[in-house]
Order: structure tokens, then C-alpha cells, then sequence
């Protein structure tokens, strides 16, 4: 069991973010501009999706790895941070997806 969270590695990727391109890889995607993250993260998206179907555990886990931090990376670009992220899962728990669903296509 980790205490690793996603809240530390979006710390990380924040620092790296400033690092030089040519010593990281964080701040070379991000030098590359917000399509290029934004690509790496459909690409790996495609990739859990495919591991979740074949039913290969050990794929999807890395595969889920690199897209959560693929995803932090873009947030970092669009300098989101993680808790506005949070913030807007919390305020989704005060209903159910269902209700939720109905009530925007009623
Ligand atoms: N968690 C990750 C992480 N997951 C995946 N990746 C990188 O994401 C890339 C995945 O893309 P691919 O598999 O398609 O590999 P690729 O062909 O080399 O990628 P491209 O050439 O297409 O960009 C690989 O280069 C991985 O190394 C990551 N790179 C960095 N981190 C974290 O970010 C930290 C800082 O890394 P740097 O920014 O490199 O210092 C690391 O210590 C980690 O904690």
C-alpha cells in the first residue's frame, strides 16, 4: 500500500515543469506546446481503454499510470490545478450520476 498521491505527483510535475526541455521529459511536452500533451493523453487514454477490454490487469495499470499523469501534465499546461479538479469531483457527490444525467436530458 503507497501514501503516494496524485497531489504529489502533480507537485512534481509543477517542478519539472520549469525544468530545462533537454533534462525533462514534463517540460519538453510542455515546450512542445498544449496539443502535443493533449495528444499523449488521448493516446494513452486509448490504450487503457483497449488494455480495460482485453481484461489485462497489469497493462491497464501502467496504462491508467500514464494517463493520470499525462493528464496532469495538461492540466499543468492550462494551469488548472488538481484541487480545482477535486473541487468539481467533490461538488459531483451530491448526486448520483444517474440523477444527474436525467436532469440534463429531460
Ligand atoms: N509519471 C511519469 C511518466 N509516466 C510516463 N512518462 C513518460 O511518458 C512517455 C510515454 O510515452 P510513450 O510510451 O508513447 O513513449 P515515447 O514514444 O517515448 O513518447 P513520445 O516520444 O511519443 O513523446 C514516456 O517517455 C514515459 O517515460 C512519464 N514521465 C514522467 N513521469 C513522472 O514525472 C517525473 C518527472 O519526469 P521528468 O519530467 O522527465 O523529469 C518522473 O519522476 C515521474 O514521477
Amino acid at each position: 500500500m503507497t501514501t503516494f498521491t496524485l497531489n504529489d505527483l502533480a507537485r512534481i510535475v509543477a517542478t519539472r515543469a520549469a525544468a530545462p526541455p533537454s533534462e525533462s521529459y514534463t517540460a519538453k511536452l510542455l515546450a512542445d506546446g498544449p496539443a502535443k500533451a493533449a495528444k499523449k493523453l488521448g493516446e494513452e487514454a486509448v490504450e487503457a481503454a483497449l488494455a480495460a477490454v482485453l481484461e489485462d490487469r497489469s497493462n491497464l495499470t501502467a496504462e491508467a499510470a500514464d494517463v493520470l499523469y499525462h493528464l496532469l501534465v495538461v492540466l499543468q499546461g492550462a494551469r488548472i490545478p488538481l484541487s480545482d479538479v477535486m473541487a468539481e469531483l467533490e461538488r459531483r457527490t451530491a448526486q448520483s450520476g444517474l440523477a444527474e444525467k436525467a436532469a440534463r436530458t429531460s
